[in-house]
């Protein structure tokens, strides 16, 4: 018997909800292997440990992560318990920043069953690849002054090291793909850093010769997700472009509520971590109507990378079916509960099994 060992962190808001029932679903997953289990360890981290401590996980918190196998989280926010810089820097960055997840990748995708706000939505299917560890998610800069004379600085951060290696991470992807990588710019507007941006790609890109690459301003090429999502492949971008193009692919996809993501350790020197794109939703916290399927999409993509492609398959299908069958949530324009699609998830997987 092999034992996974993950780290589990329901955070705030809706995450309480639908990470429960993705533990659940993942053990019926173990059992139908019948060669694994999963030994879950919870930590209670997130804004209500921080009303009681003082801060959003305990000084050693981080040792504590690095010990185990993946991390599997909900979400991190509450506006109404603590500032929503503190929380994300306290916890979900902290956490991405320490545990080297230098890679964010994540999955956009048209299911049957979901009305699309797009007319024509045509089968899209592509990846977004976001820098997940500098750009203009930067703790350098400062604030002076007060009254009208009050001034912020944010300086964005580009190294050679982090561009490389995400770009490098795009085109690798694509060359298991359909061979295009479309790399997010703004050279017209941000004169230092979208330049060096293009010119790595460039460089990069001439170790993939089979790769189409190609580069497109992050106005245009959010117009084209709306307009045209079919015709893309692997999108690369930085923090902050690969953050806002991916609640858009949520948008085009349905719903936020399904999107999922995992923040990569390339060098498996410290736990990966997995959860959806979207946040707390305190507007339906506590309603039982949480959508699961973007936390069950992030647990798919970890049974995919500790390699148990079978049983992420046997999921995502049980996924997609019990949507295409109509059950589903009020996000998605259905009339179910979280718990009534965890049900119905449920069943289709025995009866795949
Ligand atoms: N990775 C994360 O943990 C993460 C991501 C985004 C936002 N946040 C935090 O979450 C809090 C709320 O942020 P926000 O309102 O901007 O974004 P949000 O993703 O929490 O919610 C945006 C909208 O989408 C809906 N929604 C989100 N997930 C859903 C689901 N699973 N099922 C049904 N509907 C869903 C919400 O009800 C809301 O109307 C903030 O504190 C923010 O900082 C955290
Ligand atoms: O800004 C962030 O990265 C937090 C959240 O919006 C996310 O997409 O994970
Ligand atoms: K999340
Ligand atoms: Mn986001």
């Amino acid at each position: 018997m092999v034992t996974h060992d993950i780290a589990v962190i329901p955070g705030d808001g809706i995450g309480k909800e639908v990470v429960p029932v993705s533990l659940d679903l993942l053990n019926v997953l173990a059992d139908i292997h019948g060669g694994i289990t999963f030994q879950f360890t919870e930590y209670p981290w997130g804004c209500d440990y921080h009303l009681a401590h003082g801060q959003m996980m305990p000084k050693n918190g981080m040792e504590q992560l690095k010990q185990h196998e993946q991390i599997f989280l909900g979400a991190v926010g509450d506006q109404n318990l603590v500032p929503d810089h503190i929380s994300l820097w306290g916890l979900l960055i902290k956490i991405r920043r320490e545990c080297e997840q230098v890679i964010n990748l994540r999955p956009v995708k048209y299911l049957e069953g979901v009305s699309s706000p797009l007319a024509n939505p045509n089968d899209f299917d592509f990846m977004v690849v976001r820098e997940n560890s500098e750009g203009e998610y930067s703790e350098i800069g400062g604030t002076m002054h007060s009254g009208p004379d009050e001034v912020a600085v944010q300086n964005a951060i580009f190294t050679r090291k982090a561009v490389e290696r995400t770009i490098r991470y795009a085109c690798a992807l694509a060359e298991e793909r359909n061979q295009k990588v479309t790399s997010a710019t703004k050279s017209n507007g941000i004169v230092y850093s979208m330049p060096f941006w293009d010119k790595i790609l460039a460089e990069v890109g001439e170790d993939y010769p089979k790769v189409e690459k190609q580069s497109q301003h992050i106005d245009a090429l959010s117009a084209f997700l709306v307009t045209k999502p079919s015709s893309f492949d692997v999108i690369v971008g930085s923090n902050l472009f690969g953050d806002i193009l991916t609640d858009i692919g949520a948008a085009i996809m349905g719903s936020i509520g399904i999107a999922p993501a995992a923040n990569i350790n390339l060098d498996g020197k410290y736990p990966s971590m997995f959860e959806p794109v979207h946040g707390s939703a305190p507007d339906i916290a506590g309603k039982g109507i949480a959508n699961p399927i973007g936390q069950l999409w992030s647990a798919k993509m970890m049974l995919d990378h500790i390699d148990y492609p079978e049983l992420a398959s046997l999921l995502f299908d049980a996924m997609a079916n019990t949507i295409a069958s109509g059950i589903k949530t009020p996000d998605l324009g259905g009339k179910h509960s979280t718990e009534e699609v965890v049900d119905e998830i449920h069943k289709r997987l025995l009866a795949n099994a």
